[in-house]
């Protein structure tokens, strides 16, 4: 008999076929929230894969025997992982295969943010450019500029890389640890929060939303800033005080901002930021290329398949759960 599955996300129809081979797949259409059908289904599945999902308490009470959430996104943010741990149901996420293509989309908002490429885009389309543009038009310059990096993971580290060999850009850096492959190949320098906001032309927020990072960079934070930096965040919105930026922005404490995620998604339509002409917002897209989310969708059904046939999901966030089950199936044997 086949075991039960939730899809809750569309995926390219040979990897759907490859979850139909081993599994009942009901799939569905979320919204934001889990409707009645989705609840229902929840009883009976021992898989779930989508993204964005809430995962919690909340959810995992109501299906009473899921063994594994397949996220298609490497942020596990909507996941509360001690309570899947808890009750022995493993999590896992897509690292690695959107790491180039997230880090590209950085760089294409670094620099649209300091040339102004959407802001001039809109000035030829408008019909304004009729004589040479003038000096209230110029950008930055993005060569041999520093560059501040919150969260030096793989997708800081692959940003890292474009930066100093494409840009010769200064790098420095702020994590928990230091990083010594950056430190001694990029010439990255570690550097305290306070120090880095001070010292970069950009400023990169990369971090995971985990509760230690939520408004990690505030009013005051935006304060220490150069009149002259550009602020960037490609990791997730409620890392970043909105008020604040926005505030930040308005009275001409930073120079411009380039936001791929925003506290609250999608971004309502009456956002000041959205008038600015000084900031490029993006609607979350860091790995929205076809051959990434391909690969995404390919690792996460790769992680369910082998979650739920007895081996170990490539990208398993709480191995715990592990030798966690493995003591439980030994302490009832004996
Ligand atoms: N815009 C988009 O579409 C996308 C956004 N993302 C976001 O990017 C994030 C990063 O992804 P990825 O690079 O693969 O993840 P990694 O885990 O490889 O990197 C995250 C880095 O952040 C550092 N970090 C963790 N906590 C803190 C903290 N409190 N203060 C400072 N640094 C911290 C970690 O270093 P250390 O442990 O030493 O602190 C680590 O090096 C994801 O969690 C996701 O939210 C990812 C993909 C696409
Ligand atoms: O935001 C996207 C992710 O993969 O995380």
């Amino acid at each position: 008999m086949k075991r039960e599955i939730i899809l809750y996300k569309s995926i390219p129809n040979d990897l759907l076929e490859q979850l139909t081979n081993y599994f009942i797949v009901h799939q569905h259409q979320l919204k934001s929230e889990m409707d009645d059908y989705f609840i229902s289904d929840l009883q009976r599945v021992e898989g779930i894969i989508g993204s964005k999902l809430r995962v919690d308490q909340q959810l995992l009470v109501q299906a009473p025997r899921l063994k594994i959430v397949t996220n298609m996104s490497v942020g596990y943010d909507n996941l509360d992982i001690e309570e899947l741990t808890k009750r022995g149901i493993m999590a896992t996420n897509t690292p690695d295969v959107l790491t180039d293509t997230v880090a590209d989309m950085v760089l294409g908002l670094l620099l649209a943010a300091s040339r102004r490429i959407c802001e001039l885009d809109q000035y030829v389309k408008l019909g304004r450019w009729d004589e040479n543009i003038g000096e209230h038009l110029f950008g930055v310059d993005v060569h041999h500029k520093t560059l501040g990096i919150i969260g030096m993971g793989r997708i800081g580290l692959a940003i890292a890389e474009r930066a100093h060999y494409g840009f010769k850009m200064k790098i420095v850096y702020h994590n928990r640890s230091t990083h010594s492959y950056a430190e001694k190949n990029l010439q990255a320098n570690y550097a305290s929060l306070e120090e880095l906001l001070k010292v970069s032309d950009f400023i990169l927020v990369m971090a995971p939303l985990v509760p230690e990072t939520v408004k990690l960079i505030g009013e005051k934070e935006f304060s220490l800033m150069k009149e002259t930096a550009i602020f960037l965040n490609g990791s997730r919105g409620e890392l970043v005080d909105e008020t604040a930026l926005i505030h930040a922005l308005q009275s001409k404490k930073i120079l411009g901002a380039g936001l791929d995620v925003y506290e609250q998604e999608p971004i309502s339509k009456d956002s000041p930021l959205l008038q600015m002409k000084n900031v490029v917002t993006l609607p979350h897209i860091g790995s929205a290329t076809k051959d990434t989310r391909y690969q995404m969708a390919k690792l996460a059904v790769e992680n369910l398949i082998k979650g739920l046939t007895g081996e170990v999901p490539p990208s398993l966030i709480n191995p715990d759960v592990l030798k966690n089950n493995s003591k439980k199936e030994n302490d009832s044997d004996g």
